[in-house]
């Protein structure tokens, strides 16, 4: 990272709420069947991160969805760009992704995937920014709210990198 970035949550921050957020869906889910979708590509890394502070048997699948491209503000469509062909119906299902912003991408997944009869849905994003909300939905649970700024690192991306970055930051002169 260069001098033009600003760090908002640092990778201790974010290693302590997902610890939390593990330990809670832990807690929740003990008597459930649960089965993990993780939007790709945000969400692989907090994924990866959250299913390991998960102590419980749980299955772990992915979807690629995408809304943004290289833009900065959501085109409103989203793409399901791979699928999910598991069968569902077993399972309580909890959608991972790493950011609620307009809303867009989860509704459509939570609608989508609820037309396939899981017993039940719920969402878990590490980052909510609600004053972009376009649509009405609130994740079930979310590490951190957040102001509306357009963040990168720890999964999420600026063009097509920054993923890769440790704590999650913005471009001082955007
Ligand atoms: O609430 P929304 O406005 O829909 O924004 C949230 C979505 O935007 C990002 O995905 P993107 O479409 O950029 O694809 P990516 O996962 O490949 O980064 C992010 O990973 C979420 O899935
Ligand atoms: N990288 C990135 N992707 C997003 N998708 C929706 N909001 C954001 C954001 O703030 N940053």
């Amino acid at each position: 990272m260069d001098e033009k970035c600003k760090v908002v949550i640092s990778k201790e921050e974010i290693a302590d709420k997902v610890k939390e957020l593990g330990q809670i869906i832990t807690n929740d889910y003990k008597d459930k069947n649960l089965l993990v979708v993780s939007l790709l590509k945000g969400s692989f890394i907090f994924t990866a991160d959250l299913v390991r502070k998960i102590n419980l048997r749980v299955r772990v699948e992915f979807m690629t969805t995408s809304s943004y491209g290289s833009q900065e503000y959501s085109s409103g469509k989203v793409r399901v760009v791979n699928d999910l062909h598991a069968n569902i119906e077993d399972y309580d299902i909890l959608i991972v992704d790493d950011i609620v912003d307009s809303g867009n991408t989860m509704k459509f997944i939570m609608e989508y995937l609820r037309k396939r009869n899981p017993k039940s849905v719920k969402s878990c994003v590490l980052l909510d920014k609600p004053e972009r909300r376009e649509v009405e939905i609130e994740p079930d649970y979310y590490g951190f709210r957040i102001p509306d700024l357009f963040i990168a690192g720890y999964g999420l991306n600026y063009g097509d990198y920054y993923r890769n970055v440790e704590d999650i930051f913005v471009f001082e002169d955007k």
